[in-house]
């Protein structure tokens, strides 16, 4: 294959990762709901399997390396970056990370950056630039990269910020660490793990989970039609278990969608209500457990005013959060979330757990749970749950339960992971959710 031939054969990925990557960090849409259409009709509907993949790989890594790109990208764009330029900004970053971090030699990401631009009407005037700046990116970027601190520089100062106030400089470090190398998939299977894991060429966790690394898609992979597990990182497996054996017991799953809880109360023998307030959620959700052959009452509903008749034996609020613990698999929430969706949420949770325990019948058990690095969302919402409703105590994790002996289980009974916790023998096989998770009891 000639060398214009091969170029033009790697521009479509190129032009799909450049328009997503313009999507989130300039159109501020959340990456999966464009990946998402970009499945039934937009972005990279019409590209096989294998571009698909690289622009997913191109965006990713531009995402996660995005602090040290920058910092190389404005040691060679003297006057900065010119304004209303379209997509050029997009060209430029994952230029850089395809010369910086994906091997790909610098003829060809130089030669497609510069026909992206020209292709671009607002980017056009700019072909001269994106060539030059590119050129030195492939020159000297080794040598500015490594002055750098990556997890530092890559972690905006907005996050970073809280994640020292909150767990000192040492594990921020090894939080924003966590976050340079994309998650595994860790599937919660409905039997059978060890099958599933040779069938998969995964891993069986001591929780009983299957991890594999990422490949393709997941309709593809076998079981995923019969039904024979879901996708669900092993942190997120958590919570619903500190329920307990839920057999003959009267669950309402609050904040349900898409189902992965939902799906595990039911495995555990609960009837299950499982509610939550976005209609094609929880279409979703109801999906989800026909493909696994399960049964649930489902209600659209706000969990934050709902009162049913009847009061429930247990309650899992897995409540909507800034899912900071979760930017291992989605790199684009540093850049689309801020302090105030924090405290907007706080106030949500609040209201949601004050709900919750008025539909608690008395001695029941809550757990409350989110995928949340930040204490606003989790250690401090308990605490101050508990000074609103002194009935209201924690339920404390037991040793002689399953993880209760884990490094995941505090003094105080909660249980908190981070997302460089669960290390096996490398990285890509490394890590959980960030997630936290309390059980609350009634009395009276
Ligand atoms: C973290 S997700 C839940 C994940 C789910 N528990 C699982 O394991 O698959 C949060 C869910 O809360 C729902 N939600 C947000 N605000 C809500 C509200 N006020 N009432 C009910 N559901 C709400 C969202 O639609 C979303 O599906």
């Amino acid at each position: 294959m000639s060398r214009t031939r091969d170029h033009q054969v790697g521009l479509p990925a190129r032009r799909a990762a450049t328009n997503l990557l313009d999507a989130v960090l300039q159109k501020k849409q959340p990456l999966d709901d464009v990946l998402g259409r970009a499945q039934d009709g937009g972005y990279m509907f019409d590209l096989p399997a294998r571009d698909r993949a690289l622009a997913r790989a191109i965006v990713g890594t531009s995402l996660r390396r995005r602090g040290q790109l920058d910092a190389v990208l404005n040691s060679f764009l003297e006057r900065g970056l010119p304004a209303k330029a379209g997509t050029l900004y997009p060209i430029l970053l994952s230029g850089a990370a395809q010369l910086l971090f994906m091997n790909v030699p610098a003829h060809a990401a130089l030669d497609l950056a510069v026909r992206l631009a020209q292709w671009d009407p607002k980017a056009k005037r700019y072909d001269k630039l994106v060539n030059a700046v590119l050129r030195r990116v492939a020159d000297k970027g080794t040598e500015i990269l490594s002055k750098l601190n990556a997890p530092r520089v890559n972690t905006p100062d907005w996050l970073w910020d809280r994640w020292v106030r909150a767990w000192g400089k040492e594990r921020a470090l090894e939080i924003a660490a966590s976050h340079l190398v994309e998650a595994p998939l860790d599937l919660t299977v409905k039997s059978d793990p060890e099958g599933w894991a040779e069938r998969l060429e995964g891993r069986v966790l001591p929780s009983g989970s299957v991890r594999l690394l990422p490949k393709g898609r997941i309709e593809e992979l076998p079981g995923f039609s019969e039904g024979g597990w879901w996708v669900q990182d092993v942190a997120a497996s958590l919570p619903a278990k500190m329920l307990g054996d839920l057999a003959g017991k009267r669950v309402a799953d609050l904040c349900a969608a898409p189902g992965g809880k939902t799906a595990q109360l039911l495995l555990a023998g609960a009837t299950v209500v499982a509610v939550d307030s976005s209609p094609t959620r929880l279409k979703l959700l109801e999906q989800n457990l026909k493909r696994l052959g399960l049964a649930a009452e489902t209600i659209q509903a706000d969990a934050a005013t709902w009162q049913p008749e009847e009061r429930f034996d247990a309650i899992l609020l897995d409540a909507p959060c800034s899912s900071t613990g979760t930017i291992r698999r989605h790199p684009d929430i540093p850049y689309l979330k801020s302090d105030k969706d924090i405290a907007e949420l706080a106030g949500l949770q609040a209201r949601l757990l004050d709900n919750a325990v008025s539909l608690l019948k008395p001695g029941g058990t809550l757990v409350y749970s989110t995928c949340s690095l930040e204490p606003e969302e989790g250690e401090a919402q308990v605490a101050a749950l508990m000074a609103r409703n002194p009935a209201i105590r924690i339920d404390p994790l037991r040793p002689d339960e399953p993880f209760g002996d884990t490094e995941w289980a505090q003094a105080s009974g909660i249980l908190r992971t981070f997302p460089f916790q669960f290390q096996l023998d490398s990285p890509e096989w490394s890590g959980m959710d960030g997630f936290f998770a309390a059980r609350l009891t009634r009395e009276g």
